[in-house]
């Protein structure tokens, strides 16, 4: 029996470039957090496939049609297009691809288990990219086609999009590298048509326009403060509502992309010089741009308690801002090294904010490791250990 194979992918905090990285080639920063989803990958017991997560209370059995997974239970049909949708989508990325590489399915049992849920309700620290991650991870390994990161990203992102071609996938890089990445998305619809014709192994091996991912240096005289604001928010309701705005279509929209590509611009040159004036600026900026979305789109994105989180933080000599999407979920804040963040702290718990103790996952070892330009030089790699 092949052993078992076990992968954790961490979770991720947006630091700047939310909505405006949707837009293909627009610059985001994001970073990984030392919570995590774990995958373990083994042999199942009588059904073909076997997903069993936590957020299940039992486990769902399935077999290998010619479209893809079914349940074997039909009681289970809900779950495929709901809580196990991007579990489903990895397995059959993994089985196309092994398919067109002329190699027989493997049985598989995916187990789950998610520290980016607090008693069954997401945090918003990107659950569904770490859970692809970390499936797609622990299934190529546990078939003996071990990949790099570039070509597990892409395997994510194409799981990903056979889902919802919606978000930008900027999760899916942080959970692959870890660290302070800087991340712009290709062309989802683009890359979905693609798929449907040419395919998995021809698609993740083409050139994706627009895609980049680049190890940035962490700040090292600042830290970083993550808040919970107490309430789940949905993303894609923001980003399914923002795209049907007259905004989405009016030269707003333009000038939104610029600002922000200018205030990521202003982060990663902070970054690079390791100035943290420079750095807590433009993330005050990040801040007044999504102010400012808001208004002009009425998304929704400051809450009470993250309008609050913020203050706190501008209150306390830092600069704070929602993550992501808004509408409740987590904010940021960073502080000067040299700042005691007690203050913050106390601040927030008067908001009904929870400070979540979470640090950086540890970043790629040099900025060359992180790269996803591959494309026909990765080809040799596709081939299995066991093939
Ligand atoms: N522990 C898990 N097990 C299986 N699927 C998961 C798990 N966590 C998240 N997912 C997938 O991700 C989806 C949630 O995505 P989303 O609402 O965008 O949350 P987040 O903001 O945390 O990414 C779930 O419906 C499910 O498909
Ligand atoms: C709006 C966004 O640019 C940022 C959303 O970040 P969130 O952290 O809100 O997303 P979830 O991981 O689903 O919680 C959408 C995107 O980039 O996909």
């Amino acid at each position: 029996m092949t052993p078992a194979v076990t992968h954790r992918a961490p979770g991720k905090l947006l630091v700047a470039g939310e909505y405006a990285v949707l837009e293909p080639g627009q610059p985001s920063i994001v970073l990984a957090v030392d919570r995590f989803i774990t995958v373990e990958a083994s042999t199942p017991g009588d059904a073909q496939v076997v997903l069993a997560t936590d957020l299940l209370p039992h486990e769902v059995r399935m077999f290998r049609g010619r479209t893809g997974l079914g349940p074997l239970d039909r009681k289970d049909t809900r779950h495929l297009r709901g809580t196990l949708a991007h579990l489903v989508s990895a397995v059959e990325v993994v089985d196309q691809l092994r398919s067109q590489l002329g190699l027989a399915p493997v049985p598989l049992r995916l187990t789950v288990r998610s520290d980016l849920h607090e008693q069954g309700t997401k945090i918003g620290l990107g659950s569904s990219g770490a859970v692809t991650v970390a499936a797609v991870t622990a299934m190529t390994d546990f078939c003996g086609m071990p990949m790099p990161p570039e070509l597990r990203l892409r395997l994510a992102l194409l799981a990903s999009i056979r889902v919802d071609t919606g978000p930008s996938g900027a999760d899916l890089a942080a959970s692959t590298w870890g660290g302070w990445i800087l991340y712009r998305a290709p062309d989802r619809a683009r890359l979905l048509r693609r798929l449907r014709r040419d395919g998995v192994a021809e698609t993740l091996l083409a050139t994706w326009p627009g895609l980049t991912v680049r190890a940035l240096p962490p700040p090292n005289a600042l830290s970083l403060h993550t808040g919970w604001s107490g309430s789940p928010a949905s993303t894609s309701t923001r980003v399914g509502h923002l795209s049907r705005t007259t905004w989405w279509h009016s030269a707003a929209r333009s000038r939104f992309l610029t600002r922000s590509t200018n205030c990521v611009s202003t982060a990663v040159h902070a970054l690079e010089r390791d100035d943290p004036q420079a750095l807590l600026a433009a993330v005050r900026g990040c801040r007044r741009l999504l102010s400012d979305l808001d208004h002009e789109a009425e998304l929704g994105i400051f809450t009470a308690a993250l309008t609050d989180l913020c203050t706190a933080a501008e209150a306390c000599g830092g600069a704070g801002k929602p993550s992501g999407a808004g509408g409740g979920d987590c904010g940021i804040a960073l502080l000067p090294s040299n700042t005691d963040p007690r203050t913050l702290h106390r601040r927030w718990a008067a908001a009904g904010i929870t400070a979540l103790s979470l640090r950086v996952t540890e970043a790629p070892r040099s900025p060359d490791d992180v790269s996803a330009a591959a494309g026909p030089t990765a080809a040799h790699r596709l081939i299995p250990r066991t093939a």
